[in-house]
């Protein structure tokens, strides 16, 4: 029994991708239903969990972007995804991770699209779908409204060391192809922040959709599966947050089309327990009664939640006498900070934390490897004395080692990384940092790794674990990739009307993976629209 009229679309979850097809799915006339199974998350979606110094503002701790980091330590709002609903460390709100995260906003390359994507999404296809999420989405490199730079003892340092001593360009990130290429480039970081707070989809694409009579978000709303008639997507079935047990069926009408757009982990989740993906995980969580699809009308594609990607992390701790760090604070910041915040949206709680980034890529005989710097504020764990900062080191587009996405005992998605399980890519990671270590000045000293250290100290360091050594970021894509889980129009293969847009459909991108989720979210909306049934 259907709960309520039927609908053109339902789209499963309220992140980024999620929101942008439930925004233009809408614009296009289309009756839109948007289902997020978390609750509210900035102030304008209802979110009222902050600190008392925020108190009496239009801020919840998602607006603050200088609270980012207090989301490790603190999960105060219900922001982050329980145990129960998956087993990594997710946004589960209105805006899905966007509204957790750190706020790093990078164009991914041309280069991206062109080496690691099918027809159809290649560098030129992806032109429109650029424009529109920049003419949506605004995003600056400058945060603080008051128009000054803030923190910046780290970034002059990382530039004496970077741009004078290894030859990286100084450039701003995301502007013109010559600059967002990422190769050899250095700058300040771009954040999707406006006026000093966090922006993002929820603030742009969210608000234009709710204007429109024929949309409509539910929260609290936690979709189990799709239901679907052999290869036709009929409708959703929701556990209602609070009904023990309880669902109901929301249903699509003849000729509507259901969209998961749940995130990387979640999505091959919701298609397993809808009784698509690997016959051995079925056969496993059937005999539980999570799957609703008699056996002979399953899909058995291993595609889906395989090669799973997050980039490895390494912290490299580095001191100077020149660096003052900043410790952000959730309860009790400077009171002068405090202040310059709440009074001019301006002063360090007007970002996250980072300070600069950079890219190069590694060339391995004809592969190239894309790998990331971030550098941030302050030290981390045993590293926290006055002078230190801490640069995050990722390893991007081209890394060969990918996990997959299981099911715990319990039929929950946890997610496999299989960081350097090539050992290509530990020394393609390992590579680059021994180059800018190679331009290090005598006043700039890595604590926590040998200075001169060779490329094989590097490569067995950054591959062993330790608390800075092959960490998840959890930037989780390219579970359900494009020409083997869903085909060009983002479709599910062996479904007529049922697709995944989100993080799953994307490769390993060069940088953060917001951005280029977006633009695959608005380039995946043109081809849907474009589909003649
Ligand atoms: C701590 C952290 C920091 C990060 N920092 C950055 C950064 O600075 N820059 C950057 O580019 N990227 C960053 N990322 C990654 C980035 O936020 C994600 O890549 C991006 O949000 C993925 O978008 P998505 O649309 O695929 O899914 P998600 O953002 O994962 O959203 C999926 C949504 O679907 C909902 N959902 C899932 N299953 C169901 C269901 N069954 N029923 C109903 N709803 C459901 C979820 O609750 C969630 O709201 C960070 C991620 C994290 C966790």
């Amino acid at each position: 029994v259907c709960s309520g009229d039927p609908w053109d679309v339902i789209i499963v979850g309220s992140g980024p991708a999620g929101i942008i097809v439930a925004d233009r799915m809408s614009e296009a006339g289309k009756k839109t239903l948007l289902l997020e199974q978390g609750g509210p998350s900035y102030y304008t979606t209802g979110g009222r969990a902050r600190p008392n110094w925020v108190d009496n503002t239009e801020l919840s701790r998602v607006d603050v972007p200088g609270l980012y980091k207090s989301i490790f330590s603190n999960s105060e709002g219900n922001l982050t995804c329980p145990p129960d609903i998956v087993n990594s460390f997710q946004g589960c709100t209105v805006g899905g991770s966007t509204a957790i995260n750190a706020g790093l906003f990078f164009q991914p390359p041309a280069s991206d699209w062109d080496r690691y994507f099918p027809d159809g999404w290649k560098n030129s296809d992806m032109q429109s779908a650029i424009k529109k999420l920049g003419a949506k989405q605004p995003s600056t490199d400058n945060p603080s409204y008051d128009g000054k730079r803030y923190l910046q003892s780290g970034y002059v340092v990382a530039r004496q060391w970077l741009v004078e001593g290894a030859g990286y360009k100084e450039v701003a990130l995301n502007d013109g192809p010559e600059n967002h290429c990422k190769s050899k480039v250095f700058g300040h970081p771009v954040y999707n922040y406006e006026g000093g707070q966090r922006s993002g989809p929820v603030k742009t694409y969210l608000q234009s959709a709710l204007q429109r009579e024929n949309f409509s978000l539910k929260t609290g709303a936690r979709v189990l599966r799709v239901s679907r008639d052999s290869e036709t997507a009929t409708g959703v079935e929701v556990q209602s947050s609070g009904s023990n047990n309880a669902t109901l069926e929301h249903c699509i009408k003849e000729g509507g089309r259901v969209i998961l757009s749940a995130g990387a982990i979640l999505s091959p989740q919701l298609l397993m327990w809808s009784g698509i993906g690997d016959s051995e995980i079925l056969t496993n969580i059937s005999a539980q009664g999570l799957v609703k699809v008699p056996s002979p009308d399953w899909i058995n594609n291993t595609a889906v939640g395989d090669k799973v990607f997050d980039n490895p992390n390494t912290f490299i701790e580095l001191f100077s006498e020149a660096i003052s760090s900043y410790d952000y604070k959730f309860s009790d910041p400077v009171a002068a900070d405090r202040d310059l915040y709440l009074q001019l949206r301006s002063g360090p709680y007007s970002f996250a934390s980072q300070t600069s980034a950079f890219w190069d890529f590694i060339q391995q005989g004809d592969d190239v490897v894309g790998c990331q710097g971030t550098i941030d504020s302050s030290g981390y764990m045993d590293y926290m004395k006055n002078g230190t900062i801490t640069l995050n080191v990722y390893g991007t587009s081209g890394l060969r080692s990918t996990g997959r996405v299981g099911l715990d005992d319990k039929g929950i998605a946890l997610p496999s990384a299989n960081f350097y399980a090539d050992k290509r890519d530990a020394q393609a990671v390992a590579t680059f940092i021994h180059n800018i270590f190679a331009a290090l000045p005598s006043t700039l000293t890595p604590l926590n790794i040998a200075k001169n250290s060779t490329l094989e100290q590097l490569t067995t360091w950054l591959s062993t674990w330790s608390p800075y050594t092959m960490g998840n970021v959890q930037h989780w894509s390219s579970s359900c990739r494009i020409g083997s889980c869903v085909d060009v129009d983002a479709k599910v293969v062996g479904m007529k009307n049922l697709f995944v847009v989100d993080a799953s459909i994307s490769a390993p991108l060069t940088t953060n993976p917001a951005m280029g989720t977006m633009i695959i979210a608005e380039r995946a909306v043109e081809r849907i629209l474009a589909l003649k049934s």
